[in-house]
């Protein structure tokens, strides 16, 4: 049942909001994970897939492990979208990029997966409640080179030419959901579109400015009306005359259709759910430089600032990184955390901007004499393997773990920090106290119902 109001703006697209929708993920190439079980590739993300079925995804380990990422097919364009968009700014490494409107993630890591070595992803989320599932997410994925952040967009102003790559996968009017998502349905009205380009075009004015010269600025909505999507792009052009309307690279015979500008991936044409998206430049791209912070941390520096917290800095936790000697490591304030030493004055002067709710890796939480490692250690692709004692467990204890249950250890087992281990990946943190192990899973992030499937699934 679609709104009232609501007129389909492609043939076709009633009929396939009544048909049941695609099941697809992205594997985690980082990590190791190749194509999974029984999958069809979706063309244009190398790392996605469509499952024949849906699986009883909260109840396969590998989910929790950051080895895949359930995601819709069409949001995995955003990985070829990024690609196109570094291959214009002529970037082989070191690309700074935003994601301005986050949460829960998806869109960030499709950007992760494109972007070359070297490269910092800054996620940020305007609904503080969401930043939190934003921030699990992309340490379940595992790239150290991250940052995460809540706040108005508006914040963003004081960080003017900073980025060369800018997302904005904005809220929007949800069209595009309206298969998934009967919520959407209920809410839509005309006057929730207008409301949300209101909305759009405020966001947009605040992000051109943090885009450097010669950057690239990427729009995306889940709908399809040409409020949100033909007449924004036709808005920002006349906005800002240096911004130059970058196509998108499609073969023809994938399915979007493109009209004015924009890329429209419409369910019945793609087997994914509605998405909408248009590239700008801001002149031609590449041609600006990224505007550097305004007091890049000399040696002198670090060394100061290493001395002052080198302290508390256990020297274990250079050890549990494949390459300490990247990483600034420091202690804010009982959390230990590593950040890619290429990225740290920018880091630094974006902190005292935003409003951060992490950045880097975590390595570990300082309790007492305890230096307790965290969580995002364990998933991290920066975590070195052997740099604590192993246990492999079964099905059922990894689920136990994810519950935040008690897993005995075997016989032999080393007291103090050990990992485990689920099908050769990483799962998580114990304490191995002698007569018991304490679970060091995150209590926000357990699995919090009791039921478990008689099959255990198997995705990757
Ligand atoms: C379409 S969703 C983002 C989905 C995400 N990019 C992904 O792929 O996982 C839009 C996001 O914008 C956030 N948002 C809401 N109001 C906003 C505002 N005024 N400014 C910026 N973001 C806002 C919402 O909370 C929501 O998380």
């Amino acid at each position: 049942m679609l709104p009232k109001d609501f007129i389909s703006p492609f043939p076709g697209l009633e009929e396939a909001l009544s048909e049941e929708p695609a099941v697809s993920v992205r594997v985690n190439r980082a990590k190791g994970i190749a194509v999974p079980h029984g999958a069809e590739s979706v063309p244009w993300c190398p790392s996605g897939f469509w499952l024949g079925d849906r699986p009883q995804f909260t109840w396969d380990p590998a989910l929790h492990q950051g080895l895949y990422y359930v995601q819709d097919a069409s949001s995995m364009i955003t990985t070829l979208a990024v690609k196109q968009a570094v291959s214009l700014l002529g970037l082989t490494s070191g690309v700074l990029l935003l994601d301005a409107c986050a949460a829960p993630g998806g869109k960030t890591i499709a950007a992760i997966d494109a972007l070359p070595p070297g490269s910092m992803a800054v996620a940020n989320e305007y609904v503080p409640g969401r930043a939190a599932i934003l921030a699990e997410n992309l340490a379940k994925w595992g790239s150290p080179a991250k940052m995460v952040t809540r706040g108005d967009t508006a914040r963003f102003r004081r960080l003017p030419g900073t980025f060369d790559i800018v997302m904005a996968d904005v809220p929007c009017s949800g069209e595009g959901m309206f298969r998934k998502d009967p919520e959407a349905v209920r809410q839509w009205t005309p006057a929730l579109v207008e409301e949300c380009a209101a909305r759009q075009r405020e966001i947009v004015a605040n992000l051109w400015e943090t885009l450097r010269e010669g950057g690239i600025f990427i729009y995306s909505t889940c709908t399809f009306n040409r409020t949100e999507n033909e007449d924004m792009l036709a808005w920002l052009l006349a906005e800002y005359p240096d911004g130059i309307h970058i196509s998108l690279d499609i073969p023809d015979g994938w399915g979007p259709v493109t009209t004015d500008g924009c890329t429209h991936f419409v369910p019945g044409r793609v087997r994914g759910e509605g998405l909408t998206i248009f590239m700008v430049s801001k002149g031609v791209p590449g041609s600006g430089m990224r505007q550097q912070p305004s007091r890049r941390a000399s040696s002198a520096d670090r060394n100061r600032k290493s001395k002052k917290t080198s302290a508390p800095v256990s020297p274990d936790c250079f050890r549990w990184l494949d390459s300490g000697e990247e990483y600034d490591i420091r202690d804010e304030n009982g959390r230990i955390v590593a950040v890619p030493t290429l990225w740290s004055a920018q880091v630094k002067e974006m902190s005292g901007k935003l409003d951060v709710v992490g950045c880097g890796l975590e390595l570990a939480t300082v309790k007492g004499r305890d230096v307790i490692p965290s969580q995002s250690l364990a998933l991290s692709t920066a975590l070195r393997r052997g740099a604590f004692p192993e246990v492999t467990v079964d099905y059922a204890a990894a689920v136990a773990y994810l519950r935040r249950e008690a897993v005995a250890m075997p016989d032999g087992t080393p007291r103090g920090f050990v990992l485990l281990t689920y099908g050769g990946y990483p799962l998580g943190f114990v304490k191995n106290i002698g007569n018991r192990a304490n679970n060091l899973y995150p209590a926000e992030w357990r699995i919090l119902s009791t039921h478990i499937p008689p099959v255990p699934p198997s995705v990757v």
